[in-house]
C-alpha cells in the first residue's frame, strides 16, 4: 500500500486538469463545468530522481524502476460540504482517506471559465474549502471528546489520554484553527491522535493554478497564496495547469523548447510530486544490480526491517540484515565493488535507521 494525496479545491478550479497531466493520460473527464469529476480518480505518479540514473549508469542496469506517489482526484468541494450539500459527505470520506492534500486554488483570470462564487479570489476559496473541513472535525470532536471524558472518570487510562490530546484539539477548532496546530505531550497522545484521522490534520499543499504566461513568475494572487502558507506551516507552489496539459502530448525536445519560452526550468509537476514527497515526510533508499536498478519509497525514521517491507513483507518478516552504501560512498567509488573495497559497504542491522539515498541489499530467511 503506497501514499496517497487527494486533490481538492472548490469545483471547476482545474484539479482534474492537473491530475490528468500528472498522470499523463486523459483518465479524468475535465470540463468546463463544475461536479465534472463524482468518483475519484486514482493514478500512480511517478518520482523523479536523478540520483536513480546515476546509480543505473554506474551499476549498467537493463531497467530503470522510479518509485510512485499515488494522487487522487477528488471532487469539487462547496460551501455546506460538512452538512451534505453539493456531493458533501462522501468528498469528505474521499479526502478522510488521502494521506495529504494538495489543495488547487485557481489563480487565473478567464471569463469563459465559470467560478461558483463568481469572483476570483483563492485565499476566500481556500478558506471555505478549510470552514467544511474544520467543521467536520468540530462535529466528530464535539462527540468524541466527552465520550472520552466520561471513560476516564470510569478509570480507563487510554480514555483518558486521548480526552487530553483531542481535547486540545477541540479547543483548537473551536479556535477556527486546524487540528494541524495540536502538540502532543508524547508518542502516546501522538498515535492516538494519529488514530482519531482527523481531516484538517492532514498536511497541506496549495497549488496555485496560474494563467499561461504567468507560470514562470506567479501572479499577486498566489503571492497572497504564497504568504497564507507560510503562516501556517503549509507548502505552496505555482503551476499553469493549462501548460501541463499541453505539455503531456508533447515530444521531450518540444518540451524542452516550450519549457523555455516560457521562462521555466522544468515542468510544475515535477515540483508539485517533489513537495507531495515532502509534506508526507517520504525517503528513498535504492536497489542496484544488471537487471534494474530501481526506486523505493519508505518513511522518515523507519528502520531497516519496515524499509525492506516495502519490497516483500517476507523481507520483512525474515530479515537477517542490510548491506549498506550510501548515496555519496556509492558514487565515489564507482559502485558496489568499489565501495567494498574502500570498506564503505556496512552491514546493518534491525535497529538501522535507513537514510536517504542508501543502496540496500537485504539479506532474508523465511
Ligand atoms: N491555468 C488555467 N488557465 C486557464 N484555464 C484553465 C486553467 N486550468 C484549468 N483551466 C480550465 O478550467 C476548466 C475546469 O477545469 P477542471 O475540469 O480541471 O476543473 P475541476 O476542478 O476538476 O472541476 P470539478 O470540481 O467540476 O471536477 C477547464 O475548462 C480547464 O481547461
Ligand atoms: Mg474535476
Amino acid at each position: 500500500m503506497g501514499f496517497r494525496c487527494g486533490i481538492v479545491g472548490l469545483p471547476n478550479v482545474g484539479k482534474s486538469t492537473l491530475f490528468n497531466a500528472l498522470t499523463e493520460t486523459q483518465a479524468a473527464q475535465a470540463a468546463n463545468y463544475p461536479f465534472c469529476t463524482i468518483e475519484p480518480n486514482v493514478g500512480q505518479v511517478s518520482v523523479l530522481d536523478e540520483r536513480l540514473d546515476k546509480i543505473a549508469a554506474i551499476a549498467s542496469s537493463a531497467k530503470i524502476i522510479p518509485t510512485q506517489l499515488a494522487f487522487v482526484d477528488i471532487a469539487g468541494l462547496v460551501k455546506g460540504a460538512s452538512q451534505g450539500e453539493g456531493l458533501g459527505n462522501q468528498f469528505l470520506g474521499n479526502i478522510r482517506e488521502v494521506d495529504a492534500i494538495v489543495h488547487v486554488l485557481r489563480c487565473f483570470e478567464d471569463d469563459d471559465i465559470q467560478h461558483v462564487a463568481n469572483k476570483v479570489d483563492p485565499i476566500a476559496d481556500a478558506e471555505v474549502v478549510e470552514t467544511e473541513l474544520m467543521l467536520s472535525d468540530l462535529e466528530s470532536l464535539e462527540k468524541r471528546v466527552p465520550a472520552a471524558e466520561k471513560k476516564a472518570t470510569g478509570g480507563d487510562k487510554e480514555a483518558k489520554i486521548l480526552a487530553s490530546v483531542l481535547g486540545q484539539t477541540l479547543e483548537l477548532l473551536r479556535d477556527g484553527k486546524p487540528a494541524r496546530l495540536t502538540e502532543p505531550k508524547d508518542d502516546e497522545e501522538q498515535r492516538l491522535f494519529n488514530q482519531a484521522q482527523l481531516l484538517t490534520a492532514k498536511p497541506v499543499l496549495y497549488v496555485c493554478n496560474v494563467a499561461e504566461d504567468e507560470a514562470a513568475t506567479g501572479n499577486a494572487l498566489s503571492e497572497r497564496v504564497a504568504a497564507k502558507a507560510a503562516a501556517e506551516g503549509a507548502q505552496s507552489v505555482v503551476v499553469s495547469a493549462a501548460i501541463e496539459s499541453e505539455l503531456v502530448g508533447m515530444e521531450e525536445e518540444d518540451r524542452g523548447e516550450y519549457l523555455a519560452e516560457l521562462g521555466l526550468e522544468e515542468s510544475g509537476l515535477a515540483r508539485v510530486v517533489r513537495a507531495g514527497y515532502e509534506l508526507l515526510q517520504l525517503q528513498t533508499y535504492f536497489t542496484a544490480g544488471p537487471k534494474e536498478a530501481r526506486a523505493w519509497t519508505f518513511p522518515k525514521g523507519a528502520k531497516a526491517p519496515q524499509a525492506a517491507g516495502e519490497i516483500h513483507t517476507d523481507f520483512e518478516r525474515g530479515f537477517i540484515k542490510a548491506e549498506t552504501i550510501a548515496y555519496e560512498d556509492y558514487i565515489a567509488s564507482n559502485g558496489e565493488a568499489g565501495a567494498r573495497e574502500a570498506g564503505k559497504l556496512r552491514q546493518e542491522g534491525k535497529d538501522y535507521l535507513v537514510q536517504d539515498g542508501d543502496i540496500l541489499n537485504f539479506k532474508f530467511n523465511v
